[in-house]
């Protein structure tokens, strides 16, 4: 009896499932747990009656002073617990590795035009692996020296098979960063704790069937094929189990009420759907939805990637709307054409809440038609079934006030000033709320939900006073300063003063005045995040800690500015969301 082999759990496996697990607890789903359980248990039943067969056959042994002793079908404790933590530990760098990554946007449709996305590269790895596993087959019947690396690719190479059947779209098409590199780490890793543990004694291979080849000193070949093949299934299984969620997810004409967690057989019917029966007009829009808010917006860039898989959807595509709608207006060359884009978005939204089933029913086609090229797909992806009409209407309603800035403002007092963030920010708040609040129904009253919504009203406005005060520069390039007139008047400044020198000092004082007024509002109001569902409250609070630190920032003053703007550090970005996701708000 020893320790020899627990020592190198204690070491060098438990530390680094240590570090993963805090890294990753604030960001850990219910979905997540439900996939490592499931991944643990197919590793460990998996690999029970192959490594089993391997100890009995003496491809490997123990030498009994490395062991503490107790064994599962001839196996060691220790190396069944081995099975447990690797999988446990390629499985959480995947998920830390793949959290920025929006995997829906990585589908690909099929179409007559172009045919089955991949065909070519899918048949290559079919071929590659079948090849493999009848290489494999005839090295084990050998019974010589192949023995070993037979035995390690007949029993993978069949699963990848299966995984690569159907995953490839995502194999494929993920970024590395969510493929190669949780693979390469680990197994990396891995190679060099085999190196140490060989060396030791800690498990001994045998002469005969084994090739004999080194990777580097005391790195068998096998044993690096064997870390590679493992780490391998495990990431091609998350991908596989993700590849499934999001055509569950995305798709709600094939699968129109997803469950939270769904089933094994779930997953395989997902996986099963042709990419010809993808809906190719909603992987645009959200292909289109995520490089918009890339380019637009970091802070909810950011923010988007806490959210759940989802939530995250609906989100994108409620952003890519808004952004759309603002940018239409606000870029339109005269007040003429800007005031024809809202009353078209009227239009749009008579056409997507019809108030009679004959108005339904008129064609559409002309209307979206009518808008630029490049924003079509915003508007026929707004998630308008689980949104009221209300909040959107007021959207419009806060975008005309803009219209009335005409060498002077519409923004006369700080109630005026209230009513349009509202109207442009309050709204958004709500309709998150309306969001979550359909994906994860919860058990609060009427009355408790209004409350919260009210609080989301107030965190929406003091996130739309941080804007302003952001932007008090900018803005006047369009002729626009949204302090109020009230404001001016006090601090003796008039409103063309204002427009031509919107860096004085005085304006400095009036900048300040509104930040102090979002921090207070925000203060009284945030609390009500931890009424949202728990699945929402961590992400909720990233989203508008990392908008609030802006203000912080200006506050502060020696910012970085970019185009007129203050900016936030990429790396005080991730630090706020990640500190933010850890607390709760008081
Ligand atoms: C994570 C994620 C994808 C969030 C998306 C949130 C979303 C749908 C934002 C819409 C943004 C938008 C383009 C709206 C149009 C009107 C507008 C410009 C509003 C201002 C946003 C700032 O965006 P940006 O800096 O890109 O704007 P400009 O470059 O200046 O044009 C706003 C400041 C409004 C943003 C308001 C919210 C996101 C609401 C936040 C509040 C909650 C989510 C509720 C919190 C809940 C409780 C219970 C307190």
């Amino acid at each position: 009896m020893g320790f020899d082999y627990a020592i190198v759990h204690l070491k060098y496996n438990i530390p680094p499932a240590v570090l993963l697990t805090l890294l990753y607890r604030p960001l850990f789903t219910k979905l997540d747990a439900f996939k490592l359980a499931f991944l643990v248990t197919v590793a460990i039943v998996a690999t029970i009656p192959w490594d089993s067969y391997l100890i009995r056959a003496r491809i490997w042994s123990y030498p009994g002073h490395v062991i503490i002793g107790p064994t599962l079908c001839d196996i060691p404790l220790e190396e069944v617990f081995f099975f447990f933590i690797q999988t446990y530990n390629t499985t959480f760098l995947y998920l830390i590795l793949s959290k920025p990554t929006f995997q829906p946007a990585f589908l690909r449709a099929g179409t007559p035009s172009s045919g089955a996305p991949w065909k070519y590269q899918k048949t290559a790895g079919q071929l590659f692996l079948v090849g493999a596993t009848i290489w494999a087959w005839l090295r084990v019947r050998e019974n010589s020296v192949g023995t070993y690396a037979g035995l390690i690719v007949v029993w993978a190479a069949p699963i990848i098979l299966l995984q690569w059947t159907l995953a490839y779209q995502f194999i494929l098409g993920l970024p590395l960063s969510n493929t190669l590199l949780p693979i390469a780490l680990p197994t990396l890793y891995l190679w060099m704790v085999d190196t140490l543990a060989l060396r030791r004694g800690t498990w001994v291979i045998s002469t005969g069937t084994k090739y004999g080849v080194h990777l580097w000193d005391g790195l068998e070949v096998e044993e690096a094929l064997f870390f590679l093949v493992t780490n391998t299934l495990i990431v091609f299984g998350q991908v596989a189990f993700d590849n499934a969620l999001a055509v569950l997810y995305t798709f709600p004409s094939l699968f129109p009420s997803p469950p939270v967690l769904p089933s094994p057989a779930h997953l395989m019917q997902a996986l099963w759907i042709s990419p010809f029966d993808y809906d190719a007009k909603r992987l645009e829009g959200l292909q289109d939805a995520v490089l918009r808010l890339k380019r637009k917006s970091r802070s909810f860039y950011l923010a988007s990637s806490t959210f759940p898989g989802p939530l995250r959807t609906d989100l994108l595509l409620l952003y890519s709307f808004c952004r759309v709608a603002d940018d239409l207006v606000d870029n339109a060359a005269t007040i003429e054409e800007a005031k024809g884009w809202i009353s078209k978005l009227h239009e749009f939204l008579d056409h997507v809440y019809p108030a009679s089933k004959d108005d339904s029913s008129a064609s559409a086609e002309g209307l979206y038609e009518s808008f630029p090229l490049e924003t079509r797909s915003a508007l026929l992806q707004l998630p308008a079934a689980r949104l009221p009409r209300q909040p959107l209407q007021d959207l419009l309603y806060g975008f005309e006030m803009d219209l009335a800035f005409n060498n002077s403002s519409p923004i006369k007092t700080e109630s005026d000033l209230r009513l349009y963030s509202e109207r442009v920010a309050g709204t958004v708040a709500q309709m998150c709320i309306e969001l979550i609040l359909h994906l994860y129904p919860s058990n609060m009253t009427p009355g408790q939900q209004r409350e919260v919504v009210d609080a989301g009203d107030r965190v929406g406005i003091a996130l739309q006073y941080v804007n302003i005060a952001r932007d008090i520069a900018v803005d006047t390039y369009i002729g626009r300063v949204y302090l109020p007139l009230d404001w001016l008047r006090e601090a003796g400044i008039s409103y063309d003063q204002a427009l031509s020198a919107p860096n004085d000092p005085l304006m400095e004082g009036l900048r300040t005045r509104l930040l102090d007024k979002a921090f207070s509002l925000y203060e009284g109001a945030r609390g009500a995040i931890e009424s949202l569902p728990v699945e929402a409250r961590g992400p909720i609070r990233v989203a508008v800690e990392s908008y609030m630190e802006i203000g912080r920032t200006l506050r502060r003053k020696g910012y970085t500015v970019k185009a007129g703007r203050a900016t936030v550090p990429k790396w005080r970005r991730i630090i706020v969301a990640w500190k933010t996701l850890n607390k709760r708000s008081v």
